[in-house]
């Protein structure tokens, strides 16, 4: 099997964005949040159980998940979450192994806000830490999520703190300037995974 790279970072920290570079350059992308969203779409048991867990309320007008009530709800009652992830955590792992298994480029990136939070961390050989200025996440991911600054810093309590993140990283992109800035370091990395695949 390939090697994997797992990339993490806090909310907003640019995972996806560097992911998109990577896939830029032919590397397969797995995403953890992609996922977590196929682990819930309409028909699958995990939706039925969320809706038997929290009322029909939590269903759309589509029957889909209303993911802004969920992330009201279990990022203000530790509870709810706890609930949530251990119904999520098990069926998005084997989703994700199964669609590593499916990768076919020198080497796989595995993208996921919660890497080093679960035992998605058991998947990868080596670990890829983006980073940048709690500032920055708060302010990129409120922008982007049309969300208040409050919102952002719960999700963020519920996450793994910086420098934790940091003591574990093998390699760290440092996302706290432009994007044409990321580019260049994902560049160079990708260099590096290639001659690393080569050796495996
Ligand atoms: C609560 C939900 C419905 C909110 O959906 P929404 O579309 O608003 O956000 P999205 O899924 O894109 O997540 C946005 C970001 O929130 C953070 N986040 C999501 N779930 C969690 C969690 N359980 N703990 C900490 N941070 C989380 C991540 O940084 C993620 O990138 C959704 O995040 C969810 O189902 N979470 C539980 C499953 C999970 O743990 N997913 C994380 C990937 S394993
Ligand atoms: N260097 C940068 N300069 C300006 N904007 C950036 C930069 N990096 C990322 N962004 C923007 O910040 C927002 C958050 O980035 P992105 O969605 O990649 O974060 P993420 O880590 O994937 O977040 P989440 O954990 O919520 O999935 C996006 O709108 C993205 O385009």
């Amino acid at each position: 099997m390939p090697i994997i790279i797992g990339l993490t970072g806090g909310i907003g920290s640019g995972k996806s964005a560097a992911a998109d570079l990577f896939a830029a350059r032919g590397i397969n992308i797995v995403d953890a949040d992609i996922a977590a969203r196929e682990v819930v779409e309409p028909g699958t048991v995990a939706l039925q159980a969320i809706a038997e867990h929290f009322g029909p309320d939590i269903l759309l007008a589509d029957a889909s998940l209303d993911r802004r009530a969920l992330r009201e709800i279990i990022f203000t009652h530790a509870d709810e979450k706890k609930w949530l992830e251990t119904l999520l955590h098990p069926a998005i792992r084997t989703l994700i192994k199964q669609q590593l298994n499916e990768a076919s480029s020198a080497y796989t990136i595995l993208v996921s806000p919660l890497l080093l939070e679960t035992d998605q961390h058991t998947l990868v050989d080596r670990l890829l830490v983006i980073d940048c200025p709690e500032a920055d996440q708060i302010q990129r991911a409120a922008a982007r999520d049309q969300s208040g600054p409050e919102r952002i810093k719960a999700i963020m309590a519920n996450q793994l703190s910086r420098d934790a993140r940091l003591a574990k990283a093998d390699d760290i992109l440092h996302n706290h300037a432009s994007l044409a800035d990321l580019e260049t370091q994902v560049e160079t990395l990708h260099q590096t995974y290639l001659s690393l695949a080569q050796r495996d």
